[in-house]
């Protein structure tokens, strides 16, 4: 079965169709990556899927349930989590602490209890802290543990907002350009860690610009163009399609030419 599926979704900005009738669906461990040019709807369907737009038309099905609308909070709580194109790391905090605030966030409820001190929140709050540790290990931070975020890398950063993710234990997982501004090494290792994260059984919808990336990772692309869907299919399929060599790719050769020019 798949665990999400998107129907018909569709918004407009000032009378335009940013988004227009898109629809796909996402199996459990599956990657699909959703491709296309500067403007062409990707980061607003996200935006939809993630809770943070109300959809105009068009639903968004979790595990069977209609959660089309329903905030980020409780999207997280029934197992859909995301990342941000723009970090949302604290800066000031250490690495430990951020992926720990994941985990309250998960852990929400008994406020009283935590504020006060009390045995039952010290133990949650050991909880959290092995969790996340293990979860530093996972994307291969645990070293910079006791560091303030704001001294990591770029790459390293871009790891730390998928550890946070992860601390809300997701069913689904949205990417919103986990390799931007990374180098090439960088964009190895997060290549890695999202396959490893998906062969536990994490279902990852990714928003990526760095082709060579989504052609290596994705089981399925889903391609947009004017917010429309033009093409989906595997890997291999979608670099073939003609409109998506004329909408995306070719754009991107172009930009290459004119770069080396
Ligand atoms: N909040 C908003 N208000 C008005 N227009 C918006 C808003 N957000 C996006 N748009 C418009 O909707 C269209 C889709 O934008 P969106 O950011 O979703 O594209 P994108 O594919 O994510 O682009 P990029 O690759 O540059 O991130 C664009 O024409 C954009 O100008």
């Amino acid at each position: 079965m798949s665990l999400l599926v998107v129907e018909g979704l569709g918004i407009k900005f000032g009378g335009l169709h940013a988004v227009k009738d898109v629809g796909f669906t996402l199996k459990s461990g599956e990657i699909v990556s959703i491709i296309g040019p500067n403007g062409a709807g990707k980061t607003t369907l996200f935006n939809m899927i993630s809770g943070i737009y109300l959809p105009l038309a068009g639903r968004v099905m979790l595990n069977g349930e209609d959660v089309t609308g329903m905030s980020p909070n409780r999207l997280a709580e029934r197992g859909l989590s995301r990342t941000f194109q723009n970090l949302q790391i604290f800066q000031s905090m250490t690495v430990l602490e951020n992926v720990m605030a994941g985990f309250h966030l998960q852990a929400r409820g008994p406020v009283l209890s935590d504020m006060l001190g009390l045995p039952g929140s010290r133990r949650r709050s050991r909880e959290a802290e092995a969790g996340a540790r293990l979860l530093l290990e996972r994307v291969g931070l645990e070293r910079a543990a006791e560091r303030e975020a704001g001294a990591l890398s770029y790459g390293a950063l871009k790891r730390l907002e998928i550890a946070r993710a992860l601390a809300l234990r997701p069913k689904v997982l949205l990417l919103d350009e986990p390799a931007a501004g990374c180098n090439a090494v960088e964009t190895e290792e997060i290549d890695h860690l999202i396959a490893a994260v998906a062969a536990e059984g994490v279902s990852i919808l990714l928003v990526e610009h760095d082709m060579k990336m989504v052609m290596r990772i994705s089981n399925h692309i889903v391609v947009l163009d004017y917010g429309e869907k033009i093409a989906e299919g595997d890997p291999a399929t979608v670099s073939r399609d003609k409109r998506v060599i004329a909408a995306y790719l070719g754009a991107q050769a172009t930009e290459a030419a004119n770069a080396d020019g």
